[in-house]
């Protein structure tokens, strides 16, 4: 590979270093300018690679622990770790062990260590693959593995960390006519009407992007909008609204949009995805909390762990350790009220999430139907084209797990819930 090939991995190194030893999250180190000195292709590629080696983190680990004495400080590590997945998933050796190489020779503290590089990445290329390939599904880490299995079970546990080692294709929202987008980007339209891109595609490069013909959105995410189907001229608040995506979906129904979130550079997000699509909406930077009014709908896509969202960011178990999870829960908790009290009679809520925790869903909704006696949970509602009846849960909210619709390349973990003030 190149000179900027091998600093495509440096960076990659870099972000598994910020990750797994500083316990970062891979979008706060991009965030804050890491990549910055890249081009757009190579950023692209080092931000790949780190996924790629976090999601395969536990076999290259064990592919390597037999080729290691004792463990080495963290960058060798991770030179090892990029260089064992690159090479288990038929990277060429001889880019991959020559830029390992030199990304130790010039690391002023590790220089000392690269005959061991060289020596390790020899072996893993000689003997790696064939062990690799009988290595177990990496596990998620034990702090956030033990409530997942104790809300679904073993099984099902498989299936979601077998989802979350395949990774996650590309799924567009049409602005108009799903069909039409379907045939124009040669996707697969999918029974909810998102449509499914092959991954690897460049986004901006794909037709319509210009035009702001679709956005990019998960077809899990899809669904609270199309589950609280606005109508022309309805006055809809969309809380928690950064970057978007569901502010788009409710604007281009007809609704009288209202999107409030707190976080400025976010919502600078909105405004620009507004303006490519051609969408309007009435922006509030400011806090849940301090929003008024009356409404006929709300859209409460509420902060939360996250953790329906392995699939695309594998990085959040070895980042997070599940400590302000409760904080979260609270915020969620006190949301959940606010929204309601801002509803007109008769008006109704969209609560969601894109967690598979039960506390930040299912028990939510259970709490809050205990504490409003003049609101009830609607089933009937969940049932949008393409929802699998099997999906709603006892209080009458909506599952949705990774291991979904595994045969088509699965969808994020959500939960989603309609209450209608009465
Ligand atoms: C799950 S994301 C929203 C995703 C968005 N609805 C979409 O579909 O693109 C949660 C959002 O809540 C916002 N947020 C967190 N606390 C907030 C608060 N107290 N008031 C307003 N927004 C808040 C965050 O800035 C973040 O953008």
């Amino acid at each position: 590979m190149s000179k900027s090939g091998m600093q495509t991995r440096r960076s990659a190194v870099y972000l598994l270093d910020q990750v797994l030893g500083e316990g970062r999250l891979l979008s706060e180190v991009i965030g804050s300018g890491a990549l910055e000195r890249l081009e757009p292709a190579e950023r692209a590629r080092a931000q790949r690679l780190a996924v790629d080696t976090l999601r395969g983190l536990e076999r290259a680990d064990r592919v390597l622990q037999k080729h290691l004495k004792k463990v080495p400080a963290m960058t060798v590590q991770n030179v090892l770790r990029l260089g064992t997945v690159e090479l288990c998933q038929g990277g060429a050796a001889h880019g991959v062990v020559n830029d390992a190489v030199e990304i130790i020779s010039k690391n002023k503290h590790q220089s000392k260590l690269k005959g061991l590089v060289n020596a390790v990445l020899r072996k893993v290329d000689a003997e790696g693959q064939a062990e690799w390939d009988r290595l177990r599904i990496p596990r998620m880490p034990k702090w956030l593995r033990k409530p997942l299995v104790q809300a679904y079970g073993s099984e099902v546990m498989l299936g979601i960390e077998a989802a979350h080692f395949a990774g996650a294709p590309l799924d567009l929202t049409a602005k108009g006519d799903p069909e039409a987008l379907a045939k124009v980007v040669e996707g697969d339209l999918l029974p909810t009407g998102s449509v499914r891109v092959s991954v690897g595609q460049q986004v901006s490069a794909l037709s319509g992007y210009t035009e702001g013909d679709w956005w990019v959105q998960d077809a899990a995410a899809a669904l609270p909008a199309k589950i609280l189907d606005v109508k022309p001229g309805e006055k809809v608040l969309d809380l928690c609204a950064a970057p978007g995506g569901k502010t788009m979906q409710l604007a281009a129904a007809g609704a009288e949009v209202t999107a409030v979130d707190d976080n400025p550079s976010r919502m600078a997000r909105v405004e620009e995805n507004l303006k490519r699509t051609g969408l309007t909406a009435k922006l509030v930077v400011g806090d849940v909390m301090a929003q008024g009014g009356e409404y006929d709908a709300i859209l409460l896509d509420a902060p939360c762990s996250a953790t329906g969202t392995m699939r695309r960011h594998p990085d959040l178990p070895f980042a997070k350790d599940g400590s302000e999870f409760g904080d979260l829960i609270g915020l969620q908790e006190v949301f959940i009220d606010h929204a309601l009290g801002l509803l007109k009679p008769g008006g109704r809520l969209v609560f969601c999430t894109c967690s598979l925790l039960p506390d930040e869903g299912e028990v939510q909704v259970e709490e809050a139907l205990a504490r409003w006696s003049g609101v009830r949970v609607d089933r009937e509602a969940l049932l949008v084209g393409g929802v699998d009846p099997e999906w709603v849960t006892e209080e009458g909210g909506l599952r949705l797990r990774p291991d979904y619709w595994a045969a088509r390349g699965g969808m994020d973990g959500f939960y989603m819930a309609m209450l209608r003030r009465e």
